[in-house]
């Protein structure tokens, strides 16, 4: 609470009770020059008080001795602001109120403007972080270790790899101990992480207790791992959930890599390498493997050799036989370090043997935050040969698995400036930056990943992007305190799950073809079946669409199926909307063939419409023009053709042949049909209908003179009829 609130209440409790200090004392009686001015004012009633409780302490000392004042003085100064104003009531009892009130409310201010702050009772807090990893009486600030526990190294902080191929590509979060408190910061501090269905991280940011207007504001994030683990977790349960997988893919000849990013002091080494009580990743990779090789012996051979390397201040040094730097190579697109010792192992033990050796040989360092703080990036690796005869020929795979203890990223501080510790932190931090960088360019998908930025991306450029399975163990810290390094290395976590290896996406790739392959066919199926529908119903819309079997699609057809297949039309309604989309397309395809046959309907009576308008008109044109004709032979003409008609009918009926004289009088039945056009030489061909293109046959047979002929207005005139 401010102080300013707090120094203001005191003397208003004061002038309350009628015999505070206030009243009395010549200082506060006399207003002060500066009295607008809330500083000055306070000096005065601090001097007052002052004043007032020396008074006191004098009155105290005559009456009932020094000792016995101490005493009293130091049992106040245990109570709290608030206690004062309920200590009043029963004070006023004794003879002593009014003394001790004066005494207590001087103490109030006092502790509140002037008391250190541990001498504040230390506040109680639920959220006070559970430290998992048992605080040790020795242990230092901010450093974590118990010497001697590690693998029995002298050298604490090692790695040591194990082969494993998995389909495991992303993260998985391991909430550990603090790695980060200071002293009395880490009784304060708060755990800013909740694991919820060991996949889900909650991330909380506490305001600083310092900022009174946000005290109370609390903000989050949600991040979702493929596993995270809380720090009850065993060394076994974090192998088998992350990594076992990879050991089993390298003895199938997949590559496979396993690293632990975090900040300094998060537990990488410890969840990598561990304890003797409580081995790591690599180790009991390294069990598995060779137990799993056993039971395959009689399988093949599998050879096994492994190499150790550190990166330490952007130099490539070989941890199984230590001596000058090595250079990197790129072999066939994988990058090598030249010169690499690689020792073929038979057995774990020979394996942990090279490990502790390694590890002896690995930089560590004590820092701030460690003790035994790695400052090197140290990655081992363990590559299986396996051979076998397979019908004569021998079959060759060879797996390779990658484990790797980065070392952790760290806060630069200004003591710490041209140290060899300071330099060493540079490199770190600028190489994490690098693979985060790398992350990044992954994530987005852009053409150029930049590798070459240090070496470490270099060495992990297979494993980040290449073929090969990869899983990223991302140690966490409880504590509130190392919110920022949390938060920092969650972020990375989790961009870093989205990056997809060559080989995962060559495996959904594969998955998603034969996925395709098959919903392709059943595609063509289905609009094999709406074709054949559809064109059943054009060709007989009175008749029910044939069954498929029965179907033959024509050519043209197929190829406008495979068109759409090819199109990709079919793939672009999802799974759970297809058959509805079927039906859809099946109701429109029928919506069509009915609109088009409505259409037919219509020109074919308009045709109708139109001949009979045309017959209509001829008549009248003869009936008008006809003056010059008899009358009888008009009838006649018109009767003939009517009786003709019949005369025909008749004959067809009997099964006559008809003469060419009979054609040209009788016109075909069809003639009440013929148009305008019929009748001249120049008549449009018409649809037969077999659907060839033919000319009216009227036209073709009908003599020039013909009376039929005349009646053509345009003919006439030419003829000079008119
Ligand atoms: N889950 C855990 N259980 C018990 N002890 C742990 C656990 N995690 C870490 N520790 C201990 O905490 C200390 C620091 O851990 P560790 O050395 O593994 O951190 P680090 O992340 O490798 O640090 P750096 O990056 O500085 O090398 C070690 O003494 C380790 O034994």
């Amino acid at each position: 609470m401010p102080v300013s609130t707090r120094s203001q209440a005191a003397p208003a409790r004061h002038g309350g009770d009628g015999t505070g200090a206030v009243d009395r004392g010549p200082a506060t009686a006399a207003p002060a020059p500066g009295a607008h001015n809330h500083h000055h004012g306070l000096k005065e009633k601090l001097r007052a008080l002052t004043l007032d409780y020396e008074e006191h302490k004098k009155r105290v000392a005559a009456s009932q001795g020094g000792a016995a004042a101490r005493q009293h003085r130091h049992s106040v100064r245990c109570l709290k602001a608030e206690e004062v104003a309920n200590d009043e009531n029963s004070a006023e009892a004794d003879g002593e109120g009014a003394n001790r009130r004066h005494h207590d409310a001087f103490a109030a201010v006092l502790r509140e403007n002037v008391a250190p702050p541990q001498a504040q009772a230390p506040s109680k807090n639920n959220h006070v972080v559970p430290f998992v990893r048992p605080k040790e009486p020795q242990e230092k600030e901010n450093v974590g270790c118990r010497p001697g526990n590690v693998m029995s190294c002298p050298i604490k902080k090692t790695v040591a790899v194990l082969p494993a191929a998995s389909m495991l590509p992303a993260p998985a979060a391991r909430k550990l101990s603090l790695g980060g408190a200071v002293g009395g910061k880490e009784a304060k501090s708060k755990s800013c992480v909740k694991i919820v269905n060991n996949k889900d991280v909650y991330l909380t940011e506490f305001a600083s207790e310092n900022d009174y207007l946000r005290l109370k504001r609390v903000r989050g994030r949600h991040f979702c791992f493929d596993s995270a683990f809380p720090d009850s977790t065993t060394q076994a349960d974090v192998y088998s959930t992350s990594a076992a997988d990879l050991v089993e893919g390298v003895l199938q000849g997949r590559n496979g890599t396993v690293f632990c990013y975090g900040a300094t002091g998060a537990g990488k080494t410890y969840t990598m390498l561990g304890t003797m009580e409580n081995p790591g990743v690599m180790v009991l990779a390294i069990k598995d493997l060779f137990s799993k090789v056993r039971q395959r012996s009689y399988d093949g051979n599998h050879s096994i050799q492994l190499s150790y390397l550190e990166i330490y201040n952007e130099t490539v040094r070989d941890l199984l036989s230590p001596g000058r730097p090595l250079h990197l190579r790129e072999d066939k697109q994988v990058i090598v370090a030249a010169g690499l010792t690689h020792y073929r192992a038979y057995s774990t033990d020979e394996v942990m043997d090279k490990l502790q050796q390694g590890n002896k040989n690995r930089t560590t360092e004590p820092t701030r935050a460690n003790e035994t703080s790695s400052r090197s990036h140290a990655i081992l690796q363990v590559i299986v040969e396996y051979r076998c005869m397979d019908g004569g020929n021998i079959v060759t795979r060879v797996g390779k698995l990658s484990l790797i203890d980065l070392a952790g990223s760290e806060r630069a501080q200004a003591t710490d400036q041209h140290t060899q510790r300071s330099i060493e932190g540079a490199n770190i931090n600028r190489s994490l930056l690098a693979l985060s960088n790398c992350i990044n360019a992954l994530v987005e998908g852009k053409k150029h990943i930049p590798y070459r930025n240090s070496k470490l991306t270099q060495l992990l450029k297979d494993s980040l992007g290449g073929y090969c399975n990869t899983v990223m163990i991302a140690n966490i810290s409880l504590s509130s305190i190392s919110f920022g390094e949390t938060q920092n290395t969650l972020h990375w976590a989790d961009r870093a799950k989205e990056i997809k290896t060559k080989a995962k996406l060559v495996l959904e790739l594969q998955r998603e073809n034969s996925v395709l392959r098959e919903q392709l066919v059943k595609q063509q199926q289905k609009l094999l079946t709406v074709q054949a529908q559809s064109l059943a119903a054009n060709s007989s819309p009175q008749q029910s669409p044939a069954p498929l079997s029965h179907v033959v699609t024509p050519c043209s057809t197929q190829q406008k199926v495979k068109r759409s297949i090819l199109a990709g039309n079919c793939f672009s309604t999802p799974d759970s909307k297809r058959s509805a989309a079927d039906n859809a397309q099946v109701r429109e395809l029928q919506r069509k063939v009915r609109t088009l046959e409505a259409e037919i309907e219509k020109m074919k009576k308009e045709h109708i419409l139109q001949v009979k308008q045309k017959d209509e008109f001829i008549r009248d044109l003869i009936n008008r023009k006809g003056s010059n004709c008899d009358a009888a032979t008009v009838e006649r003409k018109v009767v003939t053709r009517a009786s003709l008609r019949k005369a025909q009918r008749d004959a067809s009926a009997a099964g006559e042949l008809r003469s060419p004289s009979h054609r040209f009088t009788s016109p075909a039945p069809t003639a009440k049909k013929r148009t305008f056009w019929d009748f001249g030489g120049n008549s449009p061909s018409v649809l037969a209908a077999n659907g060839r293109k033919t000319r009216s046959h009227v036209a073709e047979q009908t003599p020039k003179k013909a009376p039929s002929m005349l009646l053509q207005p345009g003919f006439a005139r030419e003829r000079g009829i008119n």
